[in-house]
């Protein structure tokens, strides 16, 4: 059942990374005060780097308990462990390298020069399998049922590593395929499917710029998840765009009012 996105849109990119941040905050702790601990999927991207940065400059940062955290990605650049350009080593940079998190709980995505060597397919399986040992009996199947799933927006709707029309989006099956000739570089990638991605509580979809303002306005007007990967992303209780006024500027009246005098 898909949940009916709610958009909030804030004045700049800056305050929409302040404001998700806090938001985030505040799911973390309130997850970590009602079962013990919290489970995060990270995205990669400017979007959620920004979010990231955010929080790492946050003061409230200190409310969260970072050992009992668990983070796990939406998508990896499939490249070797280090390289500059992966999402764990950007998400590195920005926050986690500077947070007590405990490395056990922290779940990258397999790099290209490791056990699975060049096979994506092979990597994507294994993490899949990760999940699938994450997930108890008060889950609905072989993921974790995530408190939060950030994704960032491509200029082109795609979300993790799920591009228009590619096969990873059409995939109904597996919570975690390889991507290969992605559009985008790098060619070779792992992702999560939309059927992992709406395991979570709660979707963020988050799109700030300009170059965001027609895949907002086409992922939210209707369009089909296999030409609009964002389309396809929602969370089992919350679906939650959080945007800038730029990429808002071209949604529907309906969905997004002018502000009033
Ligand atoms: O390559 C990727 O791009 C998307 C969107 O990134 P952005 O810089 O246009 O916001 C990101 O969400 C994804 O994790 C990443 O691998």
């Amino acid at each position: 059942m898909s949940t009916a996105p709610q958009l909030v849109v804030h004045h700049d990119k800056e305050l929409m990374a302040q404001a998700a941040a806090a938001r985030l905050i505040t799911k973390i702790v309130d997850a970590q005060a009602s079962r013990g601990y919290a489970s995060v999927v990270l995205t990669g991207g400017r979007n959620g780097n920004g979010l990231l940065a955010a929080l790492s400059s946050a003061p409230a940062r200190d409310a969260i308990d970072w050992g009992r955290l668990d983070l796990w990605w939406g998508d990896e650049r499939f490249l070797p462990e280090g390289d500059p350009e992966r999402n764990v080593t950007q998400a590195r940079e920005a926050l986690l390298d500077s947070v007590p998190l405990d490395p056990h709980r922290v779940h990258a995505m397999p790099a290209s020069d490791g056990p699975y060597g060049k096979d994506a397919d092979a990597a994507a399986e294994a993490y899949a399998g990760e999940l699938a040992k994450a997930s108890g009996p008060e889950n609905h199947g072989t993921v974790p049922t995530f408190d939060v799933l950030m994704l960032g927006v491509g200029p082109d709707t795609h979300v993790a590593s799920l591009f228009p029309e590619l096969p990873a989006v059409r995939e109904t099956e597996r919570m975690v395929v390889g991507v290969h000739g992605a559009p985008k570089p790098p060619p070779t990638r792992i992702t999560l499917t939309l059927p992992a991605i709406r395991a979570a509580r709660e979707v963020w979809l988050l799109a700030a710029g300009e170059d965001k303002a027609t895949a907002a306005a086409i992922a939210l007007s209707g369009a089909g998840e296999i030409q609009a990967p964002a389309a396809g992303a929602y969370g089992r209780s919350r679906t939650l765009w959080l945007l800038d006024a730029a990429a808002a500027s071209q949604l529907p009246r309906s969905l997004y009012p002018p502000a009033s005098p």
